[in-house]
């Protein structure tokens, strides 16, 4: 079989971070760092707060910027009386292409489980929207040597009832708790032992070809210095940046990976 040729895909997650005019000047940066070919070359995407999205889509449409953007967060539900919320369709109406579903604190701190995290990706599936499903153990799990086989669950329940074309358009992201934040990066080897065996899982229920073109990140404490080991994995396929998405400047060196390869 031919290699699968995956568009390497670098995202940004701000988190609860930077208002709409700290967004405006952070994507002005980041537009300013990349040329045409390294955009082209490597998917580069924003996932700021909601409030920063209407000022991150004018400066996309207005500049005709290449930089996609998307939310941290969707609802379940289709829209109505639901205080608080923001659904799929509000999402892409500002132009979002992506939004994270599952994210470990959105798991952690509000109690999300799989079952809703595999509604939200619904949703977003049913919007044309991509989400970007986030799985990864705790450190006691690690600890035990467990990951895969928890990897494996949470990512049977989060894509449940997904046909071999929606899960085409999902991106997976592993990102593993313990390396959130913490500046404890996983070893290169360590995300690639479970981002090869979510892609093994995916072929199981799907079949090679169909989980062959699922993108597969890896998030928790990437940065410019260690992208480069990260990226160099078969089944790693980009990464979901938090802190370091922050500095545009630092965020761009990432997305410019492919030239620390070469170095
Ligand atoms: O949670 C993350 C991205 O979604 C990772 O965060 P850090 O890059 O800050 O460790």
């Amino acid at each position: 079989m031919a290699t699968p040729t995956r568009r390497p895909l670098m995202a940004g997650n701000w988190k609860m971070n930077l208002n709409h005019r700290e967004a405006n000047l952070v994507i002005q940066k980041l537009a300013a760092s990349l040329n045409e070919k390294q955009l082209t070359d490597v998917e580069t995407v924003v996932l700021p707060p909601y409030t920063d999205l209407r000022t991150v889509q004018t400066l996309v449409d207005g500049d005709k910027l290449m930089i996609g953007y998307g939310a941290q967060d969707l609802s379940p539900h289709k829209g109505g009386a639901y205080t608080g919320e923001i659904s799929a369709a509000l999402l892409t109406a500002l132009g979002c292409t992506y939004v994270v579903v599952g994210h470990s604190e959105r798991r952690t701190y509000h109690n999300e489980d799989d079952a809703l995290v595999n509604a939200k990706v619904k949703a977003a599936l049913a919007n044309e929207l991509i989400p970007i499903v986030c799985v990864g153990e705790g450190l006691d799990i690690r600890e035990q040597e467990g990951q895969v086989a928890y990897v494996r669950d949470q990512l049977d329940g989060s894509l449940a009832g997904l046909t071999a074309e929606q899960l085409t358009k999902v991106v997976v992201a592993y990102e593993p708790v313990w390396a959130i934040g913490t500046g404890k990066t996983a070893t290169p080897e360590n995300a690639q032992e479970v981002c090869g065996a979510i892609r093994e899982r995916l072929a199981e229920v799907h079949g090679q070809e169909t989980a062959d073109q699922v993108r597969v990140l890896y998030g928790g404490s990437v940065k410019a210095a260690n992208i480069a080991a990260i990226m160099a994995q078969p089944d790693v396929d980009g990464a979901l940046v938090g802190g370091a998405s922050l500095d545009a400047e630092e965020f761009a060196q990432i997305c410019r990976f492919p030239e620390h390869i070469a170095r």
